[in-house]
């Protein structure tokens, strides 16, 4: 891949306890819904998802996710953050327009690259984490679900909602969910397309941590990758595997099948009736806003 370097001087000077710091922005030249950039001093990187308005993840952006955690581990990085470059939205989850009245290679080559994003990250050799720093329903919390660290700000939510617009969270959905939180309270969540407060995912241990600001949920990003510091990246991403595998080699077997389950289920008519009445009401709202 073509990757082009350019060294950016970023002033750590507002931020206290901080050396001043250099990050390399390493970037696709058809980057276009994403930030990538390498901490010099602390060889982390950061993926900055930047999809305006809501960060919905549609095939380009799915793409570019692929691209930057191959970039990561290509350049032997400490660890990948991935937080989001809006105030109020981590990544308002799967774009709707990708499903709603789809095209058929499109919609196909979309869940593929979601399927291939998933596998890749939940199953990345450096270690990962996510600053919350917004809203993360559904597709949100699937990212965040793939991560091994989850840190939120306050007064947002995060969830596996798709019951509530007509469509099922996938197996795979569930299993990472599953390795957060106790079995019947993810039943109870997911049957109900239950979207936790900040506060009430901490509580049930869907976040591990609770911050105030975007740059203290980077910070505690980063303390989790550094307490890897004297632990062998071999040995850590085997022993990581071992915790993973189960649920990689499922999805990996059954791709071709989940693809079809999912066509299958989202072409129906009252699924993309249900869609369209979601989407309208979220059309509806932001007009009123
Ligand atoms: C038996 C096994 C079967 C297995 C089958 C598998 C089938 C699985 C299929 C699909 C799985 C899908 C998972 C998903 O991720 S679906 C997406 C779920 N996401 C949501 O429900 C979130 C919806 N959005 C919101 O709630 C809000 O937008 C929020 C994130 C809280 C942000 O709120 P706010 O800042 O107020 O922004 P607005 O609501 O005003 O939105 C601004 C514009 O963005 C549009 N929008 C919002 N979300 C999406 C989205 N996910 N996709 C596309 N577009 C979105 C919204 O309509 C506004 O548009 P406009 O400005 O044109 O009016």
């Amino acid at each position: 891949m073509n990757i082009i370097r350019t060294v950016r001087s970023v002033a750590f000077s507002s931020i206290p306890n901080r050396t001043l710091s250099t990050t390399r922005s390493l970037s696709t030249p058809s980057a276009q819904y994403t930030a990538f950039e390498v901490n010099d001093k602390t060889g982390i990187a950061t993926l900055t998802l930047n999809r305006p308005p809501v960060n919905s993840l549609n095939l380009e952006l799915l793409t570019e996710m692929r691209n930057c955690l191959k970039d990561a581990e290509t350049n032997k990085c400490k660890g990948l953050i991935i937080t989001s470059s809006s105030n109020s939205v981590f990544t308002a989850g799967l774009d709707l327009l990708e499903m709603y009245q789809p095209q058929d290679e499109r919609v196909k080559s979309f869940w593929t690259a979601l399927q291939s994003m998933w596998m890749e990250l939940y199953g990345s050799k450096i270690p990962t984490a996510a600053a919350i720093n917004g809203h993360a329903p559904a597709g949100g919390c699937l990212i965040a679900t793939a991560c091994e660290y989850r840190v939120m700000l306050p007064n947002f939510t995060i969830g596996l909602n798709e019951t509530l617009i007509g469509i099922v969270a996938p197996k795979w959905f569930v299993s990472a969910f599953l390795n957060v939180v106790p079995r019947r309270v993810a039943e109870q969540a997911i049957t109900q397309g239950k979207l936790f407060t900040t506060a009430e995912a901490h509580n049930v241990g869907l976040v591990d941590d609770v911050v105030n600001t975007k740059e203290e949920a980077i910070a505690k990003c980063e303390q989790f990758i550094g307490s890897f510091k004297n632990v062998n990246p071999y040995a850590r991403a085997l022993t990581k595997q071992q915790f993973r595998i189960k649920e990689l080699q499922e999805l990996e077997q059954q791709r071709e099948k989940d693809l079809q389950i999912f066509l299958g289920l989202i072409m129906q008519p009252s699924v993309q009736k249900a869609m369209g009445i979601y989407l309208e009401g979220l059309k509806k709202k932001s007009k009123k806003q």
